[in-house]
């Protein structure tokens, strides 16, 4: 059996973190919590907005991974410069609209194409690795050959968002073209978004893919299944304080 890689994306501690304005939960101590438990690479989005992941967690997660760091950003002057800066193992390159609750599509590879490449020349020189966020769509995977990008991450939340199991049996398919037809053309393919606990085995068992990257179902999951613990340890605390 192939190994397959996970990148565990930490960007919902962050938005736990933001959401009081506390120094807990730290994505820092999260990430060596994950690096623990098995991840192979800690992704991270450094939105525009800063709604989750800080500057400081960039740059501090640059000091502390054992694994590498993946990091996820808009097409930007300001974000090229960070990661120029930062110089992370990985940086995957995103579409990102202000008001979207999550990514919503792949980038714009086709249309952009210079714009693109211009970017993945400046990552690379400094010695970081560009992986473009797509869809499964020909023109696209064939764009992101022709920008010089090594990796693509193929987006699988039509497939994770399908209501109907026909239509996630489609959605699947469709992803599965990509993933060869890019894998037969010479990219590393990466897959992730909305991947959770049901939904991950179909993708997990595509043999072209070499990581998925999954945030938002892993933290839930953390928080559910910490939550017996959190409760007892703060119930002997007022306990003790009786006592
Ligand atoms: C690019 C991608 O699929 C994910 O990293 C996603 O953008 C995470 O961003 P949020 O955590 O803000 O949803
Ligand atoms: N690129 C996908 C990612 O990093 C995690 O997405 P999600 O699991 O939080 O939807």
């Amino acid at each position: 059996m192939k190994d397959i890689l996970l990148g565990v994306n930490i960007d919902h501690i962050a938005t736990i973190r933001n959401a009081r304005g506390t120094h807990y939960p730290d994505p820092v101590h999260a990430a060596a919590v994950a690096e623990h438990a098995g991840a192979d690479g800690i992704t991270v989005h450094l939105r525009e907005d800063r709604r989750h992941i800080k500057d400081r967690d960039v740059n501090l997660l640059k000091d502390t991974l054992a694994t590498r760091m993946n990091l996820e950003m808009a097409v930007t002057e300001e974000m090229l410069a960070i990661a120029e800066n930062i110089k992370p193992a990985f940086c995957c390159l995103v579409p990102e609209k202000r008001e979207e609750l999550t990514t919503e599509g792949g980038l714009e590879v086709a249309g952009q194409l210079d714009k693109i490449t211009a970017a993945v020349q400046r990552l690379e020189a400094v010695g970081t690795q560009v992986s473009l966020f797509i869809d499964a769509d020909k023109a696209q995977i064939d764009a992101a050959k022709a920008s010089g990008a090594p990796y693509i991450e193929i987006h699988t939340g039509c497939y994770a968002d399908a209501t109907t199991e026909t239509e996630a049996e489609q959605e699947l398919e469709r992803i599965r073209q990509g993933v060869q037809y890019a894998h037969s053309i010479g990219l590393k393919v990466n897959a992730g978004h909305g991947l959770h606990y049901h939904n991950v085995k179909p993708i997990a068992a595509m043999p072209e893919i070499i990581e998925l990257n999954i945030g938002h179902a892993i933290i839930a999951r953390a928080a559910i299944d910490g939550l017996a613990n959190a409760v007892a340890d703060m119930k002997r605390l007022m306990l003790e304080a009786r006592s």
